[in-house]
């Protein structure tokens, strides 16, 4: 008899209070040993629409206050628009610099500091665009009883990658915010180069 060994795995909760209001961290792995977290705030029944987002790593925007992209402003805004509903979850996965990794994306910016485009200096290291996957989403999804979600993001390729894995996307919520001076034209070429959808108006 041949099982199949789980490609991902639920650790374990607990209470996470933050600057926002009061969330729950449920930890999960994958076989190759990499963390990932999902933050919930309030609680939902089996089958109401829940408002999500899908946020990937970004050490210099999330942990370091960088202004060089988007990702910072938005993950506060998603969690305090979860907690101003009442009720949702940010899945935060743990794939830094749009899967290349935290050194490979200081690589990156490197090569962006001598005028590349961001879809640019992946390609000149050797990588794809966006590396990224989302599968572990629908465990992480199961264990937390969300089966129909709100979510918010400017990329159709979470849209895309959500809807390949069953689960039922209601609606979804731009999440344009935090544009400053120095992450405009970075995204610019997301909008030009991976799809990204933005108010044009936003690059006047
Ligand atoms: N390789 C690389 N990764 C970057 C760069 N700037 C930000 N990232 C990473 O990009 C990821 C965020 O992806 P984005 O393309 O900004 O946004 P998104 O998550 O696809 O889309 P939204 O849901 O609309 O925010 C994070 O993992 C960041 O670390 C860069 O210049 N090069
Ligand atoms: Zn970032």
């Amino acid at each position: 008899m041949t099982s199949k060994q789980p490609k991902y795995e639920y650790i374990s909760s607990a209470k996470l209070p933050t600057r926002m209001g009061d969330f729950r961290i449920h930890g999960f792995v994958e076989l190759s040993g990499q963390e990932h977290v999902a933050l919930s705030y309030g609680t939902w029944n089996e089958g109401d629409v829940v408002p999500i987002r899908i946020h990937s790593e970004c050490l210099t925007g999330d942990a370091l206050f960088s202004t060089r992209c988007d990702c910072g402003y938005q993950l506060e805004k998603a969690m305090q628009n979860v907690v101003d509903h009442g009720f949702g979850v940010i899945l935060y996965l743990r794939q830094e610099g749009r899967g290349i990794g935290l050194l490979n994306k200081i690589r990156a910016y490197n090569l962006q500091d001598s005028g590349m485009d961001t879809v640019e200096a992946n390609e000149h290291l050797g990588f794809d665009a966006d590396l990224r996957s989302y599968d572990i989403c629908k465990l992480m999804l199961e264990t937390l009883k969300v089966t129909k979600v709100e979510l918010m993001t400017n990329n159709p390729r979470k849209l895309k990658a959500l809807d390949d894995l069953g689960i039922e996307i209601v609606s979804r919520t731009p999440i344009d915010h935090g544009m400053t001076k120095d992450n405009k034209n970075y995204l610019k070429t997301k909008t030009e180069k991976l799809g990204h959808v933005f108010d044009p108006h936003l690059f006047d």
